[in-house]
């Protein structure tokens, strides 16, 4: 696509495109073309009137969110360290109605065979058929209850987990947001992201049904001996020494076991989750590479590990929940032959056996469903201690808590003594000293890999020195609050990165509050009018995920624009590496001056051309800086710079 020749329309796009490639289809009017109007192949855009009543009625419907509770500080907030209960916490009343329906939920569950009992041995047995008719009555009236004490239980525990994970969630972006770049260097973004998919989902399934149900299940195991024992203590305790030892040597085992699997399981999601990431990341240069293939095999063998940790889950499963039942069943045969021989003696009556039989059954189902609730305590386990650890990260370039907001900054940049590696032992500046006076514009020239990047995130703080300071107006970096130095400081990288959403919403990104008329001229400031107007929906026509519907050349423009916009007291810039077309290298240059003008600026310069137009010329190595001075200066020396410009004349 030509620089200014298609809008924003990218690939696909324009009129008449399907509505799903269509985002770009914004009504660029190509050639004579048909006059797209507003909206016009965009997917969702506008509602069709006949539905207009229907959706005003789901509106009022919706739930009105509150602002949400945790706004965004650099401080990490002092809430201790992250557990099952402190989640819990600040919901406590939603919480306490859940554990008085569990209860209410568990006694009614095992009222019946209390009323089968009562039935046949105060009804059957003497022929009263009141009593029979009142068992059965209340038998059916308990079934009511408990399904009405269950499903309020479910709504509660439901909005427990609904609750508490909103809290979490916000909480983890915050944090997020918060941690410096160099967690983003170490973790994979796909490992990342199960923390906000699996480990909350496993969180959340714990909350929603599973501690409920631990409690439904133990407690009816208590409620269910406490019965067993006060019926007859003697073939209570009896059944019981048969079945629970057993029952205690499976599900021990069946602990170990599905520990290993759920680790395995874990492991291979987040494996699974990261090749797919970097795929979708990557899948421009999949594809030019020709990697499909490979990468579909790679993909397959990360798949098969999961698939291989399912099977293992899957077939711990398999031996254990049918061995439990077996176990059951053999514990009711002995029972079947001890209790009733004791019938037979007259030392039990029938309805008791038959209550025994009943609640022995109810001692079972809790025993196999605890061990499968265990696999699910243990994966809210894993995932709240996977988020505690995340939520611990203190972030490497933290804002003191006596941190003061900077003030107006003349713009006035000083090295002093700086040394910074990105790893221990591994420096890539050493001890440098440089200054930058307020208002001047200086170029960092030298070979790749040199560092030259690296000053240009020291000044913006994404990284700390490991020693030296970095002062701006002879104040600490370290020693002002992070958004009030950002504020000042205008980053222009050198991959710009544009957002879903508007051209608008773009531009405007460090200042939301910006109004049109400022926009308008940030946008002439970097000669983007002519294009902006050419889109029939201006600033608000829409840019793909991660600007993927502009020209590379156009992403740079739009980066200047929103550097532009945010009128910052230091410009530093981040030179693409890019090459552009005469026209639009002349145009970014053009907006380059409009931007540095009056600023004082760091300009990591790959262009020579570019270089040149600065008031001072550094050259760096890895050794550090060799050279500085004015473009005429540096010539005149002799030295890399003049080798350098010799080299470039003699190609351009
Ligand atoms: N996040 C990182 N983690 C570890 N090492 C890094 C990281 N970023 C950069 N480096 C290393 O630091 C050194 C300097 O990198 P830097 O990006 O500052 O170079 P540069 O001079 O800007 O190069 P270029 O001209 O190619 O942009 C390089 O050797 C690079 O490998």
């Amino acid at each position: 696509m030509s620089m200014f020749g298609g809008g924003f329309g990218g690939p696909g796009a324009g009129p008449g495109s399907a509505p799903m490639g269509g985002l770009g289809g914004i009504g660029v009017n190509r050639g004579g073309g048909r006059q797209v109007g507003a909206g016009e192949g965009l997917p969702f855009a506008g509602i069709p009137a006949e539905l207009m009543a229907g959706v005003a009625k789901l509106e009022r419907s919706e739930p009105d969110h509150a602002e949400p509770a945790d706004t965004f500080t650099h401080q990490p907030p002092r809430t201790g360290p992250l557990t099952m209960v402190s989640l819990i916490r600040g919901h406590g009343r939603t919480f306490a109605v859940a554990v008085a329906l569990v209860i209410v939920e568990t006694l009614l569950l095992q009222a019946g065979p209390l009323l089968v009992q009562i039935g046949i041995d105060h009804g059957i047995v003497p022929r009263d058929f009141d009593i029979v008719l009142l068992a059965a009555g209340l038998f059916a009236a308990s079934v009511i209850a408990g399904w009405a004490a269950s499903g309020a239980r479910m709504r509660q525990t439901g909005r427990l987990a609904a609750d508490t994970m909103r809290d979490l969630r916000v909480r983890v972006f915050a944090q997020l947001q918060r941690l410096s770049m160099d967690y983003y260097t170490r973790e994979k973004a796909g490992v990342i992201m199960t923390r906000m998919t699996s480990d909350v989902e496993a969180l959340q399934q714990l909350f929603q049904e599973g501690l409920a149900q631990f409690a439904v299940q133990g407690l009816t195991m208590v409620v269910v001996t406490v019965v067993l024992f006060s019926y007859n203590v003697q073939l209570a305790s009896i059944t019981l020494f048969l079945v629970v030892p057993l029952l205690l040597v499976a599900s021990l085992w069946f602990r170990k076991a599905s520990d290993v699997g759920y680790r395995r399981q874990r492991d291979t999601i987040g494996a699974m989750f990261s090749d797919l990431s970097e795929n979708l990341y990557g899948v421009r240069v999949i594809t030019a590479h020709n990697r499909q293939e490979r990468n579909t095999a790679a993909h397959r063998a990360v798949v098969g590990a999961y698939r291989d940790a399912n099977d293992f889950t899957g077939h711990i499963n398999a031996i254990y929940g049918p061995g439990t039942s077996v176990i059951g069943m053999l514990g009711l045969a002995a029972l079947l032959l001890i209790g009733g021989n004791m019938v037979l003696d007259g030392d039990l009556r029938i309805g008791e056996l038959t209550a025994f039989v009943l609640y022995l059954n109810a001692f079972f189902a809790p025993v196999q469903q605890l061990v499968q609730l265990y696999t699910n305590y243990q994966q809210g386990r894993a995932a709240v201690l996977k988020l505690r650890e995340l939520l611990a990260a203190a972030p490497t370039v933290p804002e003191t808590p006596q941190a003061q907001p900077l003030p107006r900054v003349r713009g006035e940049i000083v090295f002093s003594g700086v040394t910074f590696g990105y790893e221990p032992g591994r420096p890539v500046l050493r001890d440098v000293e440089l200054r930058i006076a307020p208002g001047e514009t200086l170029a960092v020239v030298g070979p790749t890999g040199a560092g030259k990047s690296t000053l240009a995130k020291l000044v913006t703080r994404l990284h700390d020195p490991d020693s030296g300071r970095i002062l701006i107006d002879g104040v600490d970096l370290r020693s002002v609050t992070l958004a009030s130095l950002r504020r000042q400081i205008g980053v222009v990288p050198q991959e710009p990165f544009m957002f879903v959403g508007s051209l608008r919403d773009n531009i405007a990104f460090a200042r939301p509050e910006a109004t049109d008329d400022e926009i308008w001229s940030a946008v002439d400031a970097v000669g983007l009018r002519e294009l902006v107007e050419r889109t029939q929906l201006g600033l608000d026509a829409p840019l793909h995920e991660r600007g993927q519907s502009v020209s590379s050349g156009q992403r740079q423009l739009l980066a200047l624009a929103r550097a532009f916009l945010a009128q910052p007291r230091v410009v530093v810039l981040d030179e693409a590496t890019s090459n552009l077309d005469l026209r639009s290298e002349l145009l970014v240059e053009r907006a380059l001056d409009r931007l540095l003008d009056g600023r004082t600026a760091l300009l990591i310069a790959h262009r020579l051309s570019t270089a040149m137009r600065a008031d001072r010329i550094i050259v760096v190595d890895a050794s550090g800086i060799l050279e500085s001075g004015s473009h005429a200066e540096l010539v005149a020396t002799g030295g890399h710079y003049a080798g350098m410009y010799a080299t470039w004349s003699a190609r351009t």
